[in-house]
């Protein structure tokens, strides 16, 4: 982003009473709905909204009007997507993003704030592309032949990801298998329907969208263990059963319960959701603190 008046550069921002008839450049990044295009800059103030910002990439870059757009914010590379409403003012995001990125300068430990343009399918949900339908194309191909015999079971690889599969059962055998695959940061693994989660102390990035939908309407055990899988059918027992569904978290101080909880919170309200932001995510995770308050 770049003030365009003669405010001055990014160490003005702070000052925001002097912004709010500036003219600044957005540099929005249309993905693979705009082949050829890595972004498309538009001047916005700090009152456009994100529906007004897509009608300029649409514009600009001759875009299906047939279709409809969202805008994503992103803030480390791969990571999660928060989905702009039509009313959500992009320049007023970006003021709270770190001065670096505003700057376009690198930015260290995975961190990535950007504006893409997504399509959102009729039913609400978000399209991601060519790229990830592929993908997952391709995980259920493997995850067939697998099963026909014509590919090995990932097993080969040395590792168990349910600890009821062990052919010896034993601490040791046990261990090893866990620190096998933390050590090629597999942090979840199965015991049945139970999941051990080994706390990474590091970002992973298995908990964006692309992994919401991996694990939407699957079966525990399809696919690689994750907390997505247990939340997933959590969910869709509660559809079916039409019975609350409780699932529990233990483990020592500081093992990672609060952060597996919003993990499951966050897998729950997409899955509800289906991509359309909300604030529902944000009004259960800030009962937490309060939560943890009374029970002490
Ligand atoms: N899946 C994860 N991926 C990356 N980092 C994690 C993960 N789980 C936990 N962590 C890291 O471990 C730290 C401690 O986790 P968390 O606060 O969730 O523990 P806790 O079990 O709730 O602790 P306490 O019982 O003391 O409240 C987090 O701040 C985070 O940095």
């Amino acid at each position: 982003m770049s003030a365009r008046d003669g405010v001055g550069g990014m160490g003005t921002l702070g000052r925001r009473p002097r912004f709010e008839n500036s003219e600044f450049t957005v540099r929005i990044y249309p993905g693979s709905l705009a082949e050829g295009t890595i972004y498309c800059p538009i001047s916005a103030r700090k009152t456009t909204t994100a529906a007004e910002a897509i009608e300029r990439v649409i514009e600009r870059l001759q875009l299906d009007r047939t279709r409809c757009y969202v805008l994503a914010e992103v803030k480390e590379f791969g990571g999660e997507e928060w989905i702009l409403n039509p009313s959500d003012c992009p320049v007023q995001r970006m003021m709270l993003w770190p001065r670096v990125a505003l700057e376009h300068r690198p930015l260290s430990g995975g961190e990535d704030y950007r504006f893409l343009l997504r399509q959102k399918n009729l039913d609400g949900s978000i399209h991601y592309g060519g790229s990830l339908q592929m993908w997952l194309q391709v995980t259920e191909e493997r995850r067939r032949m697998v099963e026909r015999g014509l590919l090995p079971q990932p097993e080969a690889q040395g590792d168990h990801a349910d600890l009821c599969c062990l052919p010896e059962l034993n601490e040791r055998s046990l261990l090893d298998n866990l620190r096998s695959r933390f050590r090629q940061e597999k942090i979840y693994t199965y015991v049945g329907s139970i999941l051990i989660v080994i706390n990474p102390f590091k970002f992973l990035p298995i908990y964006n969208p692309k992994y919401v939908k991996m694990y939407d309407n699957h079966t525990l055990g399809d696919l690689e263990p994750h907390i997505y899988a247990v939340a997933d059918v959590a969910y869709h027992a509660m559809l079916q059963k039409e019975r609350n569904q409780c699932i529990v978290i233990s483990g020592e101080s500081g093992s990672g319960k609060t952060q597996s909880t919003n993990f499951l919170i966050h897998h729950l309200t997409a899955l509800s959701q289906k991509g359309f932001a909300s604030g529902v995510e944000q009004i259960i995770l800030g009962a937490g603190p309060v939560l943890e308050v009374s029970e002490t």
